[in-house]
């Protein structure tokens, strides 16, 4: 099977897009009660920038119960406040400013990575329904990792996500003149985020009982896809409705690929994800807070023990929406087999060794449209 009509042909094996199928289905379709949840806990993270062993320890022990149960958390105090708002504000001056025609010059369908920009209703996550997909209102930028882009210079051996030597063009940014100052703010958003998420591998190593620098020889040269997306003012603004009639979609129900995301929000609601008892719980922005979920690949390594939630937009609100995810992944040549510490006898090994690039890009490519999450 390949990818799609409007997108570029990549490979995509008939296993990956199956099980992405299956897997989506059972999650939507399950309906258990043990591990139900109602709200998203909030992890203040300051403590472990600057505090002792203990500090960290506390925070992973937070960081284990969330992951083990919700899959989603937000951290606080983790000191991106201004860069965060700061590219929040340039990702609404790229959808709102740039003109069609210098965005149609770095179109998507150009892009071998899914890279560039993505117009409204382009693609769709959508694995199950593939005959006649909802489009999805989501407009969207779409950029990936790159030495220059990178606080630590990275260290030269960072490969694509089918195991590929970078193209120096492989990411396709708007002109300087379409709109000043953006691959400058980018490149501090993306260089700032980075770090954060090397940060939070120490922590979640030390959340899987692993020794804390357990993870670092694996990120030298991550993979990390990251999004500016615009989600249009709904048209029929309902609130406190979680059905989805009279609504649009704004980006289908669906899990995150890689080692985990993190997810900036405007002030405008429209995040949902979805306990296993079937209720979806609104992850309603948060002063100051930073949105991270565990992603698959996470949990498969994991061996299922951290969860990757299914969630969704609805932008339900008379406002337009702005979000910025960035996907984190070890490096895309690493190969791993299940953490040790996820193994025990009740819970065998139960998949087996798999590169972290060559999943992702199955995934990816079993979308509908072969658009991103
Ligand atoms: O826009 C959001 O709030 C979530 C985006 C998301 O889930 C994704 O791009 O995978
Ligand atoms: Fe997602």
């Amino acid at each position: 099977m390949t990818a799609s009509v409007d997108s570029p042909a990549m490979d995509v094996t008939d296993d990956s897009a199956l099980e992405a199928r299956k897997y989506l289905a059972s999650r939507l379709a399950t309906k258990s009660t043990e591990t139900s949840f109602r709200s998203i806990p909030v992890i203040d993270v300051q403590s472990s920038f600057s505090g002792t062993n203990e500090d960290r320890q506390a925070i992973a022990k937070q960081i284990h119960e969330a992951c083990t149960t919700v899959g989603f958390f937000y951290i606080t105090g983790h000191g991106m406040e201004e860069t965060c708002n700061a590219t929040l504000k340039l990702a609404k001056r790229f959808f709102n400013e740039v003109p069609e025609s210098s965005k149609e010059a770095i179109h998507i369908k150009t892009s071998k990575y899914f890279r560039g920009w993505e117009p409204a209703s382009f693609s769709s996550v959508d694995v199950l329904e593939t005959k006649n997909p909802a489009k999805e209102t989501k407009e969207a930028f779409n950029w990936g990792y790159e030495a220059g882009l990178d606080p630590t210079g990275g260290d030269g051996k960072y490969v694509e996500l089918d195991g590929a030597v970078p193209d120096s063009k492989a990411n396709l940014w708007p002109s300087e003149d379409a709109i000043p100052g953006f691959y400058q703010g980018i490149s501090e958003y993306y260089g700032s985020t980075l770090q954060l998420c090397r940060h939070l591998c120490r922590l979640f190593a030390l959340s899987l009982d692993l020794p804390e620098f357990f993870f670092n020889p694996m990120i030298t040269h991550p993979g990390g896809i990251a999004r500016l997306i615009k989600y249009k003012a709904s048209e029929n603004p309902q609130p406190l409705s979680f059905s989805i009639e009279d609504q649009e979609i704004g980006l289908g129900a669906h899990s995150d690929y890689e080692c985990f995301t993190l997810l900036l929000q405007d002030s405008v609601p429209g995040l949902e994800i979805l306990s296993p008892d079937g209720h979806w719980i609104s992850a309603t922005p948060i002063q100051g807070g930073i949105v991270v979920n565990v992603a698959d690949f996470l949990m498969r390594w994991t061996n299922g023990v951290y969860k990757s939630t299914v969630h969704r937009v609805i932008n339900r609100t008379a406002e337009e929406r702005y979000s910025i995810p960035l996907f984190f992944s070890i490096n895309y040549d690493e190969k791993v087999e299940t953490l040790p510490s996820c193994i025990s006898e009740d819970n065998p090994a139960k998949f087996p060794p798999i590169t972290a690039g060559k999943y992702v890009l199955d995934r990816l490519a079993a979308t509908v449209l072969g658009g991103y999450q």
